[in-house]
This record gives C-alpha cells, structure tokens and sequence, in this order.
C-alpha cells in the first residue's frame, strides 16, 4: 500500500502574511506539496479567480456542502464562511503526496482533532505593531474590519502552544525556507523519504 502523504496546516492571525507566503512557497520550483483550494462565501477580490484563489460559493451552496460533509474543516471568519474540501484532501493523502492547508485558526483546531498526525505550523508576525502595519498597507479593509482582525488577532496569537512549529515571517523568503526545512525535518522524523528526495534515490 501507498504510503499516505504528510497533511501541513499553516495557520496564524489575519494579516501576518499567510497568503503572501504561501503564494511564494508555491511559486518556487522545490516546493513538493499539493495547495488544497478553499471554499468561501467571501466576494472575489481584483484579480481572484474562482477555481485558483478559492471556489467562491453563495452561502446556501457552502451550507449544503457543510450538512453533507463535504468539508473538513469550516469556519465563519469576519461574516464569511472558509472551509476546506475533504475529498480532494483525502484523494492526495492516499497518493502519497504532500496536501497543504493555509486557514484561520479555528479551522486550524477543527483539523488538529480529525488528523491528530498532521504537522501544524504556526506563522507569527515579528509584532503586533507590524501586524497592524501589515493589514492596514494591504488597504483591504475597513477601519472597523482592521480593528475587528487586530482584536482576533490578539486571540489567535494565545493560541500558537497547540502548534508543533512557530515560524517568524520577518521577511517572506525566510519565512518559506523556514517551512520547507520543518517538512523535510518532519518526514525524516517519522521516518519517511521527503518526495523531493525520492528521486535521487531512484536507482537507474
Ligand atoms: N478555516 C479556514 N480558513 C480559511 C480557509 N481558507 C482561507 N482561510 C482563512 O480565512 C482568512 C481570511 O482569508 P481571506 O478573506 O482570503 O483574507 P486574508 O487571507 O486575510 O487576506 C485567512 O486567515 C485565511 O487563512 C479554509 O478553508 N478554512
Ligand atoms: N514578511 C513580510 N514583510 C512585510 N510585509 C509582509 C510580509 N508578509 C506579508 N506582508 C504583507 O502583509 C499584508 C498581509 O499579508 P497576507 O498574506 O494578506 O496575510 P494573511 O493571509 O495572513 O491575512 C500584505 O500587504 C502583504 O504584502
């Protein structure tokens, strides 16, 4: 049998650069794991595309999703439901790849109870001043909306014990070599091959 693939949660407040690192994980060439695409009610942003930023779903369609237990985890994070498709998580475990989730803290919980082997990683701002700084530059939100984050935020970083690995996103190319190190640290830990390593054992 195939051995399953190792399930990373990166998870920590809104604004310490989640998405901006995850991007960049992704657009690097070692970069072995499979990104699992969110459902969410929230409107697309410029330039988000349905299908590659999220699925975005009207919130009769997510609730029909969450009664049929199509999600692995859910939340309902500043008025709009994010969630996680199980299916396509459960599918590329058992090819034996990597899955990697980027969600808020309380999904973060939900899959630390249903996938207690999961490797979590919590990503942590270098201060809560350049938190701020970090939300209010995006010039995404509200004042009311970036008063609302920073006070979750104040919560969600209490939370950073139940994780295995806290990492600093001091700069976002350090923050993504300090991640890669940790997964391949943690295959070796439990003993397997990270993949991008099973290539250079392939005997000719
Ligand atoms: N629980 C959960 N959170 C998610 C999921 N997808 C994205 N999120 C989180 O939802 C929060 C809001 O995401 P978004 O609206 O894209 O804004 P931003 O990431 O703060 O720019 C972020 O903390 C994401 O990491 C998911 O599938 N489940
Ligand atoms: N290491 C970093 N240094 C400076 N700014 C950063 C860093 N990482 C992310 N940012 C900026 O912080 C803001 C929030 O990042 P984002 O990825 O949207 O956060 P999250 O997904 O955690 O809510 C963005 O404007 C992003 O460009």
């Amino acid at each position: 049998m195939k051995e399953r693939g190792l399930l990373i949660v990166l998870s920590g407040p809104s604004g310490v650069g989640k998405g901006t690192v995850r991007k960049e994980l992704f657009s690097q060439e070692d970069t072995s794991f499979e990104y699992s695409i969110s459902m969410t009610t929230r409107k697309p942003r410029e330039g988000e595309v349905d299908g590659i930023d999220y699925f975005f779903k009207s919130r009769e369609e997510f609730e029909e999703l969450i009664s049929q237990n199509k999600l692995l985890e859910w939340a309902e994070y500043v008025g709009n439901y994010y969630g996680t498709p199980i299916d396509y998580v459960e599918k590329t475990l058992s090819e034996g790849k990597d899955v990697f989730l980027e969600i808020e803290v309380q999904g973060a919980l939900q899959v630390r109870n249903a996938f207690p082997e999961g490797l979590f990683i919590f990503l942590s701002p270098p201060s809560l001043s350049e938190l701020k700084n970090r939300i209010v530059t995006r010039g995404t939100e509200t004042e009311e909306l970036i008063n609302n984050r920073m006070k979750m935020a104040k919560e969600e970083i209490v939370m950073m014990d139940a994780y295995d690995y806290v990492v600093e996103n001091d700069h976002v190319k350090l923050a993504c070599e300090r991640i890669k190190a940790i997964v391949i640290a943690e295959h070796c830990r439990r003993e397997r091959v990270a993949p991008r390593y099973k290539k250079i054992l392939e005997v000719e």
